[in-house]
């Protein structure tokens, strides 16, 4: 028996209207979503409450609108990608609390599918607001939480629903904890771990404690340009995060005291413009020339990268080591996937990746199948890996 209920638990959903939490924050570049695999990994839970006869109505969030109605952030366009990918229709309303949600869930017919507009537009959301999130309960009998990869944060519709509704995992939630558990429970040592990305400010605090369960942090990415400013480097007009400073020494403190080796770029691809084609030339980290971004990791690192992934029996990773969407800056990125996929394909190493830009870049790379395992979740799955409760997960457990 699983310690939380699962739709196994549910038996008479005809006619139910179940609140299903997924997480639809899809990668997207001009307008277009360039990887469905969270839309691929929540479609199982929705077509079996869909099939079931309950009136399956999505709540979910797109990027960080901070409570305010952004229309680049309306999950709207995104309606008609889950469409395609569920071959079934789905319905949109514009507001995903008061009449216009109200309005459409009265109109849903049993094995109907409905998107609500983006929770993050309404403050209420980060904030977990007991008002709130009984709004968003007044249309629905039932909650599901399928969203692992949001299963760390403590909003409305990820935490404080399950207070209100009798609440169960989905599929891909049941499937995500088991399969990380199989993976990294007792992880073969040494244990490397990639972080890269962009999300710096909400990741670095997860850094400090990740320290202590892995041989070797490999730092990347808009995450290495902090350290490296830390370091005292001018990292020009890099992504940093200059007033972490203090917090990234600290980390290196910690990861001395604890024997993780820290492994941060030596060199770097930098440009002046962040597009495509963009004019770039490889430098050392202690020569990026103040107008210039770092935008990718550079042949050496690459080498010291892929010589850490040569030396581990265990990886995990977490956020691109440059900015992958836009070539030639996935050079490094790539290489290091192509790397872990082959030790991992000759049975030398367990690899596990996981977030949506990182699994949007396996894919890039075309090794997302050659992973051991690959999480929906990126910020959720290290939090999980430091042994840190995950406010979605504990309310669901029985
Ligand atoms: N050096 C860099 N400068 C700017 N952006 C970067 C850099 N390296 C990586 N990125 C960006 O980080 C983003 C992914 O970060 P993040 O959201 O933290 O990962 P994930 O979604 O996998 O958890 C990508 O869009 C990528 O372009
Ligand atoms: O994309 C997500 O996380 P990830 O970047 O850690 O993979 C989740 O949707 C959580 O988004 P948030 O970090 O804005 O809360």
């Amino acid at each position: 028996m699983t310690s939380f209920k699962t739709l196994d638990d549910l038996t008479d959903l005809s006619g139910k209207r179940v609140l299903v939490r997924v997480d639809l924050n899809v990668p997207v570049k001009d307008g277009k979503v360039t990887d469905t695999t969270r839309i691929e990994r929540v479609a199982p839970t929705i077509m079996e409450l869909s099939g079931k006869g309950a009136r399956v109505i999505l709540l979910a969030h797109f990027g960080r609108p901070k409570g305010q109605a952004v229309p680049s952030m309306s999950l709207d366009p995104i309606a008609g990608i889950v469409e395609s990918v569920l071959d079934h229709r789905v319905h949109f309303a514009a507001d995903c609390i008061g009449d216009k949600a109200e309005k459409a869930v009265g109109a849903m017919v049993n094995g109907d599918i409905l998107l609500l507009e983006n929770t993050r537009f309404h403050s209420g959301e980060e904030k977990n607001d007991p008002d709130f999130a009984k709004a968003l309960a007044e249309n629905g009998d039932i909650f599901v939480n399928d969203a692992f990869s949001a299963a760390h944060r403590a909003h409305a519709s990820t935490e404080g629903l399950a207070h209100l509704l009798p609440a169960y995992a989905g599929r891909t939630m049941q499937a995500e904890l088991v399969a990380l558990e199989k993976g990294l429970g007792n992880p073969a040592r040494p244990v490397v771990a990639i972080v890269g990305g962009a999300k710096v400010s909400t990741k670095i605090d997860l850094l400090q404690n990740l320290v202590k369960k892995v041989d070797a942090l490999v730092i990347g990415g808009g995450m290495a340009n902090t350290f490296l400013a830390a370091r005292g480097i001018d990292v020009g007009k890099s992504l940093c995060e200059h007033d972490l400073s203090d917090t990234a020494k600290a980390i290196e403190a910690e990861a001395l005291a604890a024997g993780c080796t820290i492994v941060l770029p030596v060199d770097g691809v930098v440009a002046r413009e962040f597009k495509a084609g963009a004019d770039n030339e490889t430098v050392a980290v202690s020569a990026i020339p103040a107008d210039a971004m770092m935008l990718d990791v550079g042949p050496e690192s690459i080498k010291d990268i892929n010589a850490w992934i040569t030396k581990a029996d265990t990886l995990v990773w977490n956020g691109p080591l440059g900015a992958f969407e836009i070539p030639p800056f996935d050079a490094a990125t790539v290489s290091a996937a192509q790397h872990a996929a082959r030790r991992t394909g000759e049975g030398l190493l367990v690899s596990v990746a996981g977030g949506g830009d990182t699994v949007s870049a396996l894919n890039h790379a075309d090794v997302a199948d050659d992973f051991t395992y690959v999480s929906t979740a990126g910020g959720a799955f290290l939090e999980w890996m430091e042994g840190k409760p995950l406010p979605g997960v504990d309310v669901l457990k029985r």
